[in-house]
């Protein structure tokens, strides 16, 4: 399909983007049964929903069907995930996740729930980059990275160019198939961009509007949103870039903060401390007011020195602290790095692997599993964890709305993962294997709180909805229901002596001064954290988004 660039001054309207990108009717399939497909086993489990591998019935194609989960039968189908749906039946590249079909699964007669669950079925993909990454037997040649590199700057190449946010690149979220192919997934996050597309040498260029800052992992989120920037560029995707070729080349995650403060510091540790010249205007953000970082020259050729000078120029230019200057994605794919030798590889001539997905990670390995998560919701939260039956559980058990399970929502009962169900794909080498790495960090902060998207366009493909009160349940560990016109997840902070997370008012004009009240009450929640416990304790039961909160705190001190 072709791109199209209404120009510098005319910003498509998610309208007419979707008008302009008509998908051929013959791509997707439509709505289909459930019982079209056979379930062959769970893939992963992402904030929003769980994934599935099946099998065509009809074509005998393998796909992943992604469940949409919702908390709350009453809510109704939710927004978001409409407006993700909607977004990728418009896409259509070859680095791009293709959606072709919707699945519904109606609830059996007996069956309490009344609604049916709807599934995204897209094509199986044999990994996920960060799976794959985590497979001590795999190591990638250099001709491999550029391989993935060029098409995962493709990809984005093409996003960027149909007005298309990402905001949450990260290895995990990069699928690729046993032919060679990458292709972005996961758009839960992706918004249409109202500002200029870049442009040649162009750099990011500058944001046209303000958006939420709180959005991309926070490994993978570049300095300007940790310090707060609305008005920001398609750059944010391309550091995300720039962290998974470092990814790549290291073969593990190269910026894993532990919180938001722990993670600008790291930044700087390795790209140097931020200057006039090096991101102009960086004091005048909104999170560096209080910043005063020990200054340092940056040691990222250091860090890299084995990978080569055109590695590291590349990567100099992808992680650049000045968002304005960070290459664009038709610029990278212009770098000298990928015509000197060693060329990149063919899709095609790249090795086989053994499947691997983030999910068998983080289910037998990753300490996250363990630990509460940080508090995550959106659009559909987490279905009860299928631990105990076979690869169709969750399919006609009525699983797709219950509420999450565990404590603080964690997707795992309170005493901590359960154990593999019993006949699960689980690939040798991930049996015995940890990785020296901390918990890998939370989506971001807007995933969990309803209100960050309200800076967001009405139009934002995930945007929030802003009215009224939500009716709180309270009662530790649940989840608050959202009003029932809105899709929202409320986490409960309760038995961290705050209340639910609260959303802004609907007036736009006083959107801005709620989010200040806001987080006069978060600092006021986190005091009466300090106030009302030893520290001993605190450690022990400050959720991880308060913890990294008042790590934060000390770090800015
Ligand atoms: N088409 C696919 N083929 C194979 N695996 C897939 C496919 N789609 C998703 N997965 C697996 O499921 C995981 C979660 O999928 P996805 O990122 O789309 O869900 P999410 O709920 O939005 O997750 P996140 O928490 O990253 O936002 C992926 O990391 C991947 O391992």
């Amino acid at each position: 399909m072709k791109a199209v660039d209404a120009g510098p001054g005319a910003p498509m309207s998610p309208r007419s983007f979707a008008i302009a990108h008509q998908r051929p009717k013959s791509s997707f399939l439509g709505c289909s049964k459930i019982t079209d497909y056979e379930i062959l086993g769970k893939l992963g489990e992402g904030t929003f929903g769980e994934v599935h591998r099946a099998q065509s019935k009809k074509t005998k194609a393998h796909v992943a069907l992604k469940k949409i989960i919702m908390h709350n039968e009453k809510d109704g189908f939710p927004i978001t995930a409409l407006r993700e749906i909607k977004l990728l039946k418009l896409l259509s590249h070859q680095n791009v996740l293709r959606l072709e079909d919707m699945a519904v699964e109606h609830p059996a007669r007996t069956d309490k729930r009344k609604r049916p669950i709807m599934y995204m079925v897209t094509p199986y993909m044999d990994h996920d980059l960060s799976g794959l990454l985590d497979n001590p037997t795999v190591h990638f040649t250099e001709p491999q990275i550029k391989c993935y590199l060029l098409q995962l700057l493709e990809g984005l190449r093409y996003l960027h160019e149909n007005h298309i946010l990402h905001r949450d690149m990260k290895a995990a979220n990069l699928l690729i198939n046993n032919k060679g192919i990458l292709q972005i997934a996961d758009f839960g996050l992706a918004r249409h961009y109202e500002g200029p597309t870049p442009k040649p040498g162009g750099g990011g260029g500058e944001g046209r509007r303000e958006y939420t800052s709180l959005v991309v992992t926070r490994w993978y989120r570049p300095p300007e949103l940790l310090m707060s920037l609305k008005r920001y560029t398609t750059a944010i995707d391309m550091w995300g870039v720039g962290c998974v070729f470092g990814e790549m080349l290291l073969g593990k995650p190269i910026l894993t903060g532990e919180s938001d403060g722990h993670q600008l510091e790291i930044i700087f540790d390795l790209c140097g401390t931020p200057t006039e010249e090096t991101m102009p205007g960086w004091k005048s953000l909104p999170g560096a007011e209080a910043l005063s970082p020990r200054p340092r020259p940056g040691n990222l050729s250091q860090r890299f020195r084995e990978k080569g000078s055109g590695a590291i120029s590349l990567l100099r230019e992808l992680l650049k602290l000045d968002w304005r200057a960070r290459v664009n994605a038709h610029d990278a794919l212009q770098h000298p790095y990928f015509r000197n030798a060693p060329l990149p590889a063919q899709p095609g001539d790249l090795p086989m692997f053994e499947e691997s997905h983030e999910f068998d990670r983080r289910k037998f390995h990753d300490r996250k599993a363990a630990l509460p998560p940080a508090p995550k919701g959106g659009t559909v939260g987490r279905g009860v964890l299928d631990s105990n039956s076979g690869p169709n559980s969750g399919f006609n058990t009525g699983e797709g709305f219950h509420g999450r399970n565990g404590a603080n929502g964690s997707r795992y009962p309170r005493n901590g993962p359960p154990p593999p169900p019993p006949g699960e794909r689980r690939p040798a080498w991930q049996r015995d294997r940890d990785r020296d790495l901390p918990p890998r960090p939370p989506v971001p902060h807007d995933y969990a709180n309803g209100w960050d998207g309200a800076a967001d366009h009405p139009d934002s493909y995930r945007g929030r909805g802003r009215d009224g009160p939500p009716r709180g349940r309270g009662g530790g560990g649940g989840a608050r229901e959202a009003p029932a016109d809105r899709d929202f997840y409320y986490p409960s902070y309760d038995r961290e002596g705050g209340g639910g997370r609260r959303e802004p008012p609907r007036d736009d004009r006083r959107r801005h001064d709620w989010d200040d009240r806001h987080h006069d009450w978060d600092r006021r929640r986190i005091d009466y954290d300090d106030r009302s416990r030893n520290s001993r304790t605190r450690s022990r039961s400050r959720s991880p988004v308060v913890r990294d909160r008042d790590r934060d705190r000390d770090y800015r001190r």
